[in-house]
């Protein structure tokens, strides 16, 4: 169980890393003149940040989470700080799907949203990580 948990724990961080990193491209990109070498350059790193590490690092989150659910019977449907958790999880997957959205307007040239709006969206997922952690950890209800 520890190993699937250390598991659960690495690819969170990558997957995190990204979350974090993603918006905070978008933020420069949003402002970067349309076709510039900056914003084509912008264009691969968001590619391969999105590609090569959030989305496997995501799916492996998952696989190694309902694994503790399922095989080791770690949490249930029946604690409120899982289910809390959980809808904390859905949104950060929602954001996820959101972003890569995102990705593919920016590829297209065709982006619409400002650097303040990517700045605003930036924090989303610091404050979803940190209602999950605190309900993982402290498990208060
Ligand atoms: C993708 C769906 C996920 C599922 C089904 C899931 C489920 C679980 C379960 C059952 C545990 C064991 C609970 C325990 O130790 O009592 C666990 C541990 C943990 N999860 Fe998740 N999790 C998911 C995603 C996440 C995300 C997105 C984060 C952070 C942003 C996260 C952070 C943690 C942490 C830090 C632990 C270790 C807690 C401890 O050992 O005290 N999990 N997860």
């Amino acid at each position: 169980m520890l190993w699937v948990k250390s598991l659960h724990i690495i690819s969170i961080i990558a997957w995190m890393a990204g979350m974090l990193y993603l918006p905070r491209l978008m933020v420069y990109h949003a402002d970067a003149e349309k076709g510039s070498t900056q914003s084509e350059t912008f264009k691969i790193m968001e590619r391969r940040l999105l590609k090569a590490i959030m989305t496997p690092a995501m799916i492996a989150s998952w696989v190694f989470g309902l694994w503790l659910v399922f095989g080791f019977q770690m949490a249930s449907f029946t604690d409120i700080w899982f289910l809390i958790k959980f809808a904390g999880v859905l949104l950060l997957s929602g954001m996820h799907g959101f972003l890569a959205r995102q990705v593919k307007d920016f590829a297209k040239d065709q982006n619409q949203n400002s650097a303040k709006f990517f700045r605003m969206i930036n924090e989303v997922p610091t404050l979803l990580m940190v209602i999950i952690v605190i309900m993982v950890v402290v498990k208060p209800f």
